[in-house]
Order: C-alpha cells, then structure tokens, then sequence
C-alpha cells in the first residue's frame, strides 16, 4: 500500500487532535506537517498532547504547501479559513479532504470549478460519522413520503456555525426528493422572532446549543396520526475518525468534487 503523505490545518482543535492520532496511528499514512496559526517553525512532537506526533509547523499557506510534499490536506478549521486552505492546496496539487462546515453554495461551485480545472479530486464532508450519513440517507427516504419536516440539530456550545452543515446538508437531500412545502398554520406569526427556526425549502431546521453536547441530530416527520424520528448522536470526536480515514483514501482514486460522504460509501 502506498503512503499517503497528509497535511492537518487546525492540528490543536477538537477534531484537529483526533485526526492527527488517526494519521498518526495509520500504517499507510504519513503525517507531512500541520497548518497551526500559532507555534510556526516549531515540531508538533514539541507541544503538549502531541509527545511522538513529529510535524513542522507552518502558518503561511505558501510556505507549507511548497515545502512539504504532501498528498492530501485535512482541513478542520473554520469556515473562514477552510475554503482559503482548500483553494490554496488545490493550487499547489494537494487534494483537500474538508471536514470544515459553514461553506457556501458559492464556495462549492468554486472549489468545483477549480477541481476539474486541476483534475485533482476534493471530498468536502459535512458529517464523517457513518451513522450521521445513513440518518441523512434515511432522511431522504423518509421524505419522498412526509411533506412535513423538522430538523432539530444539537450541539456543544462552542460551535461557531448554525445550522450544522449535517443539517443543511440533510435538508438539501431530503429536498431533492420532498415536493416544496411551507409548513405550519398559513397565518402563523413569530411573536418573538426565530422561534419556527430557520426555513429550508419551507422544512424548518432549529440549532440547540448546550454545553455537555457533541453532536447529535434528530428528523422529524409528521402526518396525520402519526410520527416518525430518526436519530443520530456522536458522543465523541472518535466517531468521525472512520470516516476521516475513508475520505483520504477515496480522494485519492478521484478527479473531481465530492460534496458529502454518502456518495463514496456505497
Ligand atoms: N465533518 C465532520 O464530521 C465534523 C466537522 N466539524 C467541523 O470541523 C471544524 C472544526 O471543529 P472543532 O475541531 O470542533 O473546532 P475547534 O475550534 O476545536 O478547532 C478549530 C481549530 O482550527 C484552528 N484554526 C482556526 N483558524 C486557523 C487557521 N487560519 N490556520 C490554522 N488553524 C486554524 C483553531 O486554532 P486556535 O486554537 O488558534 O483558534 C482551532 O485549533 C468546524 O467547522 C466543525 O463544524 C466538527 C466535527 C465533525
Ligand atoms: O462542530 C461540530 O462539532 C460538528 N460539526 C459538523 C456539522 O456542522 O454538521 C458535524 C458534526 O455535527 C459535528
């Protein structure tokens, strides 16, 4: 098996952490350096946590991605630096496998274009978690039959987005196959504002944020007599690290843009 060599940007975050003990701990992956806003030109191995985890440290972009030879870059930042890394590495051919949410439509289309413009492939993963994927996958087939959809996203405190790319993401799908519908009284008034949430396609979506929570997500469905809910919850950041493992291997088979896990996993 040949090694992926891997950059990691955001290496002291929640998920930043696990995926550096996943690349570290894979037999076939090389951990080439990490993009740390903080710590440039010091090793990984040097800060605390990290014992073992040999790295350079970068914070400029260009430095990093034209000294270290790399393969794929892992992004787990923020929304605002996520898609400046991902065109950045795109440029200097390093495929981005990007667990970072809050992009834009219009963020997509141009990591899109510029994909097919390098022939290089990019995995932009709203969710990793392989049961966070098949509740969104069983979303969507539950909404070929109920019309009437609310998505209650839940999530740690520190979260900076909402609603959670997950949620976002499983409303596109599920709208995909739902026909367009308001929902609610035709004549319901807000008396204080967002209390129906934010409106999809008419299907509501409503952000939680509680400390003690990782990330969790329930769908509701209803008709006349009769409700459905499907359920997933992360309890740790470890759940996502499968599906970390799987991207990096799947962006390196392809050329093009991947929005969303569930169309590698089958
Ligand atoms: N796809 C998935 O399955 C999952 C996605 N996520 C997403 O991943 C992202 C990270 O989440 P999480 O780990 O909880 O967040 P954290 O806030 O714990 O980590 C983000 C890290 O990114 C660093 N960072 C910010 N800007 C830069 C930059 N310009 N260069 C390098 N590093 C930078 C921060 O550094 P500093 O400490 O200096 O601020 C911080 O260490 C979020 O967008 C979240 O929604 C989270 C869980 C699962
Ligand atoms: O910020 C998080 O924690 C998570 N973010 C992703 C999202 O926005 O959907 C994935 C997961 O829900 C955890």
């Amino acid at each position: 098996m040949e090694t992926i060599k891997i950059i990691i940007a955001g290496p002291r975050g929640r998920m930043g952490l696990e995926a550096v003990k996943l690349v570290h701990n894979t037999e076939n992956f090389e951990l080439a350096a990490v993009l740390d806003r903080r710590n440039n030109g010091m090793n990984l191995s040097g800060l605390a946590g990290f014992e073992g985890m040999e790295a350079p440290i970068y914070t400029d972009l260009d430095e990093c991605f034209s000294s270290v030879k790399a393969d794929v870059l892992i992004d787990l930042t923020t929304p605002e630096f996520g898609m400046a890394h991902a065109e950045k590495a795109l440029e200097y051919g390093i495929r981005p496998v990007v667990g970072t949410t809050g992009f834009t439509n219009e963020d997509l289309l141009r990591l899109e274009s510029l994909t097919e413009e390098k022939g290089l492939g990019c995995i932009i993963a709203p969710n990793f978690a392989i049961g966070a994927i098949l509740m969104m996958k069983f979303a969507q087939m539950a909404g070929k039959y109920f019309k009437d959809i609310e998505i209650i996203e839940m999530h740690h405190d520190q979260k900076l987005d909402a609603p959670s790319g997950t949620a976002v993401k499983t409303a596109q799908l599920i709208s995909e196959v739902r026909e367009d519908k308001t929902q609610g009284h035709p004549s319901e008034k807000e008396t204080i504002p967002g209390a129906r949430g934010a409106d999809m396609n008419g299907m509501r979506i409503h952000s939680v944020r509680l400390p003690g929570l990782v990330a969790h997500q329930q769908v509701m469905f209803g008709m006349e007599g009769q409700l459905l809910t499907i359920r997933h919850d992360s309890f740790n950041r470890a759940s996502f690290m499968s599906g970390v493992r799987l991207a990096v291997e799947e962006v390196m088979k392809i050329d093009v843009l991947v929005y969303g896990l569930e169309n590698v996993i089958e």
